[in-house]
């Protein structure tokens, strides 16, 4: 049993999917207390910060504690998640035809090891189709989501390339955690 420090639906998503027995108790780390805008700084920070909030409230003796946190970068940009629908507008239109990469940093640590991972998987997308991005939109599925993209929803079909785990794209290298479970 692990402790998924994180209040995201799409990692809980994720481990139930590995058949992974979890409790989920996520933390209030303010991102906006980040100064970098670098992507990778960002996301590795936010993660330790989630961390060390987490860590001192519920700690490690009655199980391992999981911590992430994601981010995505297109045009050298920092896209966390979308605060409302123009801001979502305009990270999708951003992204549409063009290459983005997905951050995800995660913090295991149980009382035999520490693992801290940042896994990037990077996208060339096609053109989204307009009237496709009124309906994703619309639909309220891009909030909650860095970059406001869904990789295994809206963004699916126009994949034309894809280089990296579709696990740390939705927000949890699962894959590279497993080993360690
Ligand atoms: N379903 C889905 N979720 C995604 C995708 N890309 C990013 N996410 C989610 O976007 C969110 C990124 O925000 P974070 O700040 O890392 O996490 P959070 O959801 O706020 O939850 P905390 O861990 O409590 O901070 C995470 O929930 C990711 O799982 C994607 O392509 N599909």
């Amino acid at each position: 049993m692990i402790r998924l420090g994180s209040n995201s639906p799409t990692r809980a998503k994720i481990l139930r999917s590995f058949n992974i027995d979890f409790i989920q108790n996520g933390g209030n780390f303010d991102e906006d207390s980040i100064r970098t805008t670098n992507p990778k700084e960002f996301c590795f920070m936010a993660t330790k910060g989630k961390f060390e909030e987490l860590y001192s409230k519920y700690g490690i003796e009655d199980m391992p504690l999981l911590v992430a946190d994601s981010v995505v970068t297109c045009e050298g940009k920092l896209l966390r998640k979308a605060k409302d629908f123009d801001d979502a507008k305009s990270m999708i239109e951003l992204q549409s035809g063009n290459k983005t990469s997905v951050i995800s940093c995660m913090i295991f640590k149980s009382k035999e090891l520490e693992l801290i991972d940042i896994s990037i998987t990077s996208y060339d997308f096609m053109e989204f189709d307009k009237k496709d991005i009124e309906n994703y939109i619309k639909s309220g599925e891009c909030f909650g989501k860095a970059g406001a993209i869904m990789v295994e929803g809206f963004c699916k079909p126009y994949i034309k390339n894809v280089i990296g785990l579709e696990s740390t794209a939705m927000g949890l290298s699962i894959e590279k955690l497993i080993p360690f479970l």
